[in-house]
C-alpha cells in the first residue's frame, strides 16, 4: 500500500524523536530522558551525591547522573556489558552480572550511596509473564543491594515490568522507604510494560 504523503510511520515516530535527541545532545541512549524526567519530578540525585547505577549500558543514566552529582560527587556503574562510551572523570563502570555480585558489591564499589538506580532489564522472551517475572528477580535483587548499600535517607529508583509480581514488589519497597511513587515517564513507549517504581528516604 502506498504512503500517501506521510514521509514516516506513525509508529516509529516516538523512536526517532528520542533517538534522534540522545544523538545529538550525546548520550548513548534514548533512555536518559526518562532518568531526567524522574529527576524533574522526584529529585532523585542532589549535587555531590554518590549515585550507584544497576545496568549502566550503554551508559546514559551513568553519564547523567555523573552529570548531576557534578565533580564533588561520583557515579559507580554495573552492568553485565561492558560501557563503551566515554564516561565523565566522576563515573566508572564495573562488568558483572548482579546475582553474582550482590553479596560482595559493597567491597568492590564501597558503601553509603545517596542513591541507587536499577535501569536492569532482561533480555526479553515474547512472553509477557516471563519476562515480569525475570523482571521482578532483577528488582529484588536491586532492592536488597539498594538496602545494603544505601545511606540512611538515601534513594531508590527501579525499573520493572508490570506483571503479576508488581504489587508484592511495591510492598517490599514501601516497608524499606519513607515514601513511594510509581511513576511512567512520557518518554517510556507508550506500549511497554515498563514502569519505574521511587522509594525516597531509606529507613
Ligand atoms: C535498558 S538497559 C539500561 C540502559 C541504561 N540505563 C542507559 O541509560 O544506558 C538494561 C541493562 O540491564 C542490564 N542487565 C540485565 N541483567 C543484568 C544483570 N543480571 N546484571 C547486571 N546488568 C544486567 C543489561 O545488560 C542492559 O544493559
Amino acid at each position: 500500500m502506498k504512503n500517501r504523503g506521510r514521509t514516516k510511520p506513525k509508529k516509529n515516530q516516538w523512536a526517532d524523536h528520542y533517538t534522534q535527541k540522545a544523538r545529538d545532545e550525546n548520550y548513548p541512549a534514548r533512555s536518559v530522558y526518562k532518568l531526567m524526567e524522574i529527576q524533574k519530578r522526584f529529585q532523585v540525585i542532589k549535587k555531590g551525591a554518590s549515585v550507584l547505577d544497576l545496568g549502566c549500558a550503554p551508559g546514559s543514566w551513568l553519564i547523567h547522573a555523573a552529570e548531576l552529582t557534578g565533580p564533588s560527587g561520583r557515579a559507580v556503574g554495573i552492568d553485565l556489558k561492558p560501557v563503551d562510551a566515554a564516561l565523565p572523570p566522576n563515573a566508572i563502570a564495573h562488568t558483572g552480572d548482579i546475582f553474582e555480585m550482590e553479596s560482595t558489591l559493597g567491597e568492590a564499589v564501597g558503601q553509603d550511596y545517596d542513591a541507587v538506580i536499577s535501569d536492569m532489564a532482561p533480555a526479553t522472551t515474547g512472553r509477557k509473564d516471563i519476562d515480569a517475572a525475570r523482571s521482578f528477580a532483577l528488582c529484588e535483587a536491586a532492592l536488597r543491594v539498594a538496602c545494603g548499600l544505601l545511606a540512611d535517607g538515601g534513594n531508590f529508583v527501579c525499573k520493572i515490568f508490570q506483571g503479576a509480581e508488581f504489587k508484592q514488589f511495591e510492598n517490599q519497597v514501601k516497608s524499606r522507604f519513607t515514601s513511594h511513587k510509581i511513576f511512567k515517564p512520557d518518554s517510556c513507549r507508550k506500549s511497554s510494560k515498563e514502569i519505574y517504581i521511587i522509594g525516597l528516604g531509606k529507613k
